[in-house]
């Protein structure tokens, strides 16, 4: 039987000190270990990109005659964009903003009902990038793979239906999308489908999977010395996030520094995960994004992790592979990808790289 996302880290205990989630409505200061220096993380004083350099994220309209070359080109230099006309009902977006408000408003106690196991996957509870740093972060989150129905019945026994439901049909809308918008950027490179046989567009998407993360960052009294969510990139093929009407994610461009990805209304931000960078032979860029907190309005972001089914191998598009252009990573299921990514993080792309023979 394939393994799913939920297996990924069965045997890879993951140790994260959920049960020591603070109250953060009751916290009036930064507690030191929650305050970040450049010690902590070695981009955290990085410049912020200056707003006069007028560089920002690609805003993509999806029913642009040129959306797929747009597409293509923000994979390669931004590995990121946002979009709009993407199809997905407002109703929809309002609807999971209000259930990721609604969980994350619960008491403490209630939410550590469904507290994440260290060999689980879903649940609630601090970020599990968490562990590879020695400051804590100033959010929360919940990680949603397969039915969240057992989790959802002990944080709202009257309301769980109506809120599995959502989940589905979210899901059902973010795995279209997310297909459509692989195949475009694929295609601006001359990719079709005869060159990924796995990844077939007539398949029912009988080939992928997700995650499903909310995130909640509580208002903070000294933003500029916490991290939200630390630095890092996500192993999917591609993500779309969705945030509320508050700024706080930001991009890291080698070239730019920190750049903040403002919210437009109704928009989804989508980035190119490191198994799309693989899958490219480096093409697209598997951007390192994180998020910053604020002192008045908090913020909610809910990113769909999608990519292949756990036991699919991953490499580079032979038809992106030539002698001058030889593979530059080694395939790679996303399962043992994780694996990977849970015990080197940052550096996971890197153990999988080819060294070529000068
Ligand atoms: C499918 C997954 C991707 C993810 C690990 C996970 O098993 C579920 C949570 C995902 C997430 C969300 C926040 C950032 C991230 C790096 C993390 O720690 O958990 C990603 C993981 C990832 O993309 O590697
Ligand atoms: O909250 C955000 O803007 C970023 C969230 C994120 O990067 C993630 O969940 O992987
Ligand atoms: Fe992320």
């Amino acid at each position: 039987m394939p393994t799913t996302l939920t297996d990924v880290f069965r045997g890879h205990p993951i140790h994260l000190p959920h049960s020591h989630q603070p109250d953060f409505t009751s916290l009036r200061e930064l507690p030191d270990s929650y305050t970040w220096t450049p010690k902590d993380d070695l981009l955290f004083a990085a410049a912020p990109s200056p707003p006069a350099t007028g560089e920002n994220i690609p805003l993509i309209d999806l029913n642009h005659p040129d959306a797929a070359s747009q597409i293509g080109s923000a994979c390669r230099t931004w590995g990121a964009f946002q979009i709009a006309n993407h199809g997905v009902p407002l109703e929809l977006l309002q609807g999971i903003e209000f259930l990721t408000g609604s969980l994350f408003r619960l008491p403490v106690k209630r939410k550590l009902k469904a507290a994440r196991s260290e060999t689980g996957v879903s649940g609630y509870g601090v970020a599990r990038i968490s562990s590879f740093f020695n400051k804590q972060m100033w959010s929360e989150g919940f990680t949603i793979t397969g039915s969240p129905l057992n989790d959802f019945r002990k944080l709202w026994p009257q309301l769980h239906l109506n809120y599995c439901d959502l989940v589905e049909e979210y899901e059902e809308q973010m795995q279209k999308l997310a297909s459509k918008l692989m195949w475009l950027a694929l295609n601006s490179l001359g990719v079709s489908e005869e060159d990924i046989k796995w990844a077939s567009v007539n398949s029912d998407l009988n080939w992928a999977q997700s995650a499903l993360q909310l995130n909640h960052y509580p208002v903070c009294p000294e933003p500029d010395r916490a991290m939200g969510l630390a630095a890092h990139t996500d192993s999917t093929l591609l993500t779309i996030l969705y945030q509320n009407n508050t700024a706080g994610l930001q991009l890291f461009r080698d070239d730019l520094g920190w750049v903040t990805v403002p919210p437009v209304p109704g928009s989804l931000v989508v980035n190119v995960g490191d198994l799309f960078h693989i899958l490219s032979n480096g093409l697209f860029k598997s951007v390192l994004h994180r998020a910053r907190v604020n002192q008045t309005k908090s913020r909610l972001s809910v990113a769909f992790l999608w990519g292949p089914l756990s036991d699919i191998k991953i490499s580079p598009v032979p038809k992106l592979v030539s002698p001058v252009e030889s593979p530059l990573y080694q395939s790679v299921t996303w399962k043992e990808y994780l694996r990977t990514k849970a015990v080197h993080f940052n550096k996971a792309l890197s153990m999988i790289r080819n060294h070529v023979e000068e």
